[in-house]
């Protein structure tokens, strides 16, 4: 395997409150990855120190990417659908987080724009305000955006959460298509079914690391347990490496 990203010993911090604790382990290029564990795992914070949103309190993450080469889609809670942005500026927002804010965008942008929104099932709905849109549609719109950007890594927080079977059958198609071009793609998700049956690679994660590898050896119900029983333990007020740091006795 070809490591893309590499995580070395990584920790991530809020207020010096570990949420990511001492992650090692690599994504090969290419490969397609499920980040799972339970809620409050680190999860989104995992994706978002992948592609340097926040800065670890101790380890590293490595590559040699550049910011625009990585694709996002934040988790639906993140955003505020009440900005007045029609459905084609949205998608259009993919060209401009490769090209820059005062990157030029041409009509063959808008043509792409287009062509991105009918594969996802929407043509024709350019000139809608993306508040009037239902929730698999607005997610739609975003795998739109991910389609224009082109991004050779794609990291998705939750793609498939409230939105119904054939939208998810949709969606999963796309991630399926990215992998197969040989693109690398990392998704949060909740749905263990969906991660067993599509998903090669995951990521175990109850804040440390309870695995990573081949799906159906991390996936286990000893494993899962395990996560489970991490998380009922996690004291959301210890401080970053408490053991580490306490003096000798
Ligand atoms: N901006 C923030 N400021 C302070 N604490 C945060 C912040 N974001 C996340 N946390 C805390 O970090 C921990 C991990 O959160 P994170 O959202 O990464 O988990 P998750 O695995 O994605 O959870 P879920 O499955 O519920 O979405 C949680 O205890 C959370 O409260």
């Amino acid at each position: 395997m070809t490591p893309l990203i590499r995580l070395d010993d990584l920790t991530i911090a809020y207020d010096r409150h570990p949420a990511v604790h001492h992650v090692s382990g690599a994504f090969a290029a290419g490969s397609l990855t499920a980040i799972a564990g339970p809620n409050g795992a680190g999860k989104s914070t995992l994706l978002k120190a992948i592609m340097g949103e926040l800065r670890p309190a101790e380890g590293r993450v490595e590559h040699r990417l550049g910011r625009a080469e990585f694709g996002y889609l934040p988790q639906a809670a993140e955003i505020d659908r009440r900005f007045p942005i029609s459905v084609i500026d949205t998608v259009m927002l993919g060209v401009w987080k490769t090209r820059g804010a005062f990157g030029r965008v041409g009509p063959a942008d808008v043509k792409r724009a287009g062509e991105a929104l009918a594969a996802v099932g929407l043509d024709g709905f350019g000139r809608r305000h993306v508040g009037s849109l239902s929730a698999g549609q607005f997610q739609r719109v975003l795998f739109a955006r991910l389609l224009l950007q082109d991004a050779g890594v794609i990291l998705l927080d939750e793609p498939f959460t409230a939105i119904d079977a054939r939208t998810t059958r949709d969606l999963v198609e796309l991630v399926i298509r990215w992998h197969g071009e040989g693109r690398t793609v990392i998704a949060v998700l909740h749905d263990f079914e969906l991660v067993r049956a599509h998903f090669p690679k995951t990521l175990l994660l109850a804040r440390e690391l309870v695995g990573w590898g081949p799906t159906a050896e991390i996936m286990s119900s000893a494993n899962l347990m395990k996560a489970r029983a991490m998380a009922e333990r996690w004291d959301e007020d210890a401080a970053a490496c408490e053991a580490e740091e306490a003096p000798a006795a």
